[in-house]
């Protein structure tokens, strides 16, 4: 069919009527919209328009759904603390030093840069560098998928004349409102720790020795971690392990109404590497170390003196086999400054304090034998759970010894000592660890030589390291090592 017979066919003529019909009755509604909403704006007064207004975005809200809106939360951390008074307010501290992590230095805008604290607290040539907002800059953050916004604002002080005017006073901390839970609840408590963290590893560590009810603390810079002590690789997970487990536990043992506290008994030959092993557990937790040693601690009120000005920390007691011993009041003459328990008494130990125990004990001070109150194993153990339980802060205790087998069986019963940590002679796995401390190698032409020979010898670690450390080279240090090995198999080296 050509155009001019469609043109001409009845059903081409009916359906263009229709569309002339329908143009018009639209462009008469038209007509009468344009006219009716100019005789409204005319007629109606305002307020009905408003109304009219109202309504409909009523209507339109109910029935079309709209973007959600974003209601936004801003808490201010001010670099005083409003709340107490007085003094700084730690957390304004502590998230400025979370921030130098977080902020991205390739980020646009200026920063502030400037040196952190190193070991000491004064600032140190090796000291890290620390970034910081301009007052008015800004960062953000993500953390459980929530975003935060910081700003550091200035507070003009100039009508307080506090020279402190023009300051940056205020963190201002921006966030979604329905997240507030996540700010106060775990945001900011994990940044507080994070700063806590960081600060143990920015103090250098001390260690405290005792004279009479004193103690004395220098600088402690042993070079021991767990990456460097040789010894069986699980039983090094597993302390550490323990260590992390015990850290976590603050509120277990609140509630239990326990001394937060831990003991490890360390024990093997000399040179195995039981000090080292203390050192790296200190480095590991950051803990001051203080150092007993009982013998220069005349009575039990001098010990509880010494428990007591400890904080947060691990007390050593090195070669615990010759301060306390329940052999017998003979052992008197070879240990002469300490007192002893019988066994009998030991098993006494946890109904009742030693101090209070009505039989003389003897004891020995400088020396100089006499009947006066002694250090006990008991009162030590039994200071030690009673003062510390109310401290509410964590404590490591360590004993050392060369020889278990003659250590009091009340230090050895279940219970008093979390761990016993036994550090043995050079195995292939802790050589493996030494060889990488000292020349940074996996591997080696004479590794299987020398695993072979440590499966016959015993060695200890120190015996190992001394030969190690021989030569930078290598190849010349593992040689001597196998020579040495070989002497000690054949019987020529002690
Ligand atoms: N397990 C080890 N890992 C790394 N180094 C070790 C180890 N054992 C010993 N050493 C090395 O030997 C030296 C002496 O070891 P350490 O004092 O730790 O042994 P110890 O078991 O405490 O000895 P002692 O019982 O005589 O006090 C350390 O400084 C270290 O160089």
């Amino acid at each position: 069919m050509d155009l001019s017979s469609v043109l001409a066919s009845p059903s081409y003529g009916k359906a263009a009527e229709t569309y002339k019909k329908a143009v018009t009755v639209a462009a008469a509604a038209a007509g009468y919209a344009v006219v009716a909403r100019t005789m409204a704006r005319e007629l109606l007064p305002d307020e009905v328009r408003s109304a009219a207004r109202w309504a409909a975005s009523v209507v339109r809200d109910r029935i079309l759904p709209r973007p959600k809106q974003r209601r936004v939360k801003t808490l201010y951390i001010g670099r005083a603390s409003e709340l107490s008074g007085h003094g700084d307010n730690r957390l304004f501290w502590d998230a400025r030093a979370y921030l130098a992590t977080r902020i991205d230095p390739r980020a646009e805008g200026p920063l502030i840069v400037a040196t952190g604290a190193g070991g000491g607290g004064a600032a140190q040539p090796q000291a890290p560098l620390l970034l910081s907002m301009v007052p008015g800059g800004s960062a953000t953050d993500a953390f459980l998928g929530v975003e935060f916004t910081w700003r550091l604002v200035t507070v003009s002080r100039r009508d307080k004349d506090d020279g402190d005017g023009g300051r940056p006073s205020a963190l201002a901390l921006t966030f979604d409102a329905e997240h507030t839970d996540v700010a106060l609840g775990e945001y900011l408590p994990f940044i507080m720790a994070a700063a806590e963290a960081q600060r143990r590893q920015d103090t250098a560590l001390k260690i405290f020795m005792n004279t009479g009810w004193s103690w004395h603390g220098i600088s402690h810079h042993h070079p021991a971690t767990f990456d460097t002590v040789a010894m069986d690789p699980a039983l090094k997970n597993a302390v550490v392990a323990d260590l992390d487990r015990f850290i976590k536990r603050r509120e277990y043992y609140r509630r239990i109404g326990k001394a937060w506290k831990r003991g490890y008994l360390l024990y093997g030959p000399p040179g195995t590497g039981k000090s080292s092993l203390v050192a790296a557990m200190a480095n590991y937790l950051r803990f001051n170390l203080y150092d007993l040693d009982p013998s220069h601690v005349p009575s039990n009120s001098d010990l509880q003196r010494l428990l007591l000005g400890m904080a947060k920390s691990i007390l050593v007691v090195e070669d615990i086999d010759c301060c306390f011993t329940a052999k017998s009041r003979e052992s008197v003459a070879q240990y002469p400054y300490i007192t002893y328990d019988d066994a009998d008494d030991a098993e006494d130990d946890d109904a009742s304090d030693s101090s209070q125990d009505p039989k003389p004990k003897i004891a020995c001070v400088s020396g100089a034998p006499t009947k006066e109150e002694g250090i006990t194993l008991s009162g030590l153990l039994n200071f030690i759970d009673g003062l510390w339980s109310t401290s509410g802060e964590e404590r490591i205790i360590i004993f050392t010894t060369n020889y278990k087998d003659r250590l009091d069986p009340a230090l050895l019963r279940p219970g008093r000592m979390d761990m016993h940590i036994y550090m043995g002679y050079c195995c292939w796995e802790a050589f493996k660890t030494l060889a990488k401390n000292y020349f940074l190698v996996d591997d080696h032409a004479l590794f299987p030589e020398i695993q072979e020979l440590l499966e016959k010898v015993e060695v200890t670690p120190a015996e190992v390291s001394e030969m190690l450390l021989r030569s930078e080279d290598a190849d010349v240090a593992l040689q001597g090592l196998v020579e040495f090995l070989q002497d000690k198999e054949e019987g020529t080296k002690p």
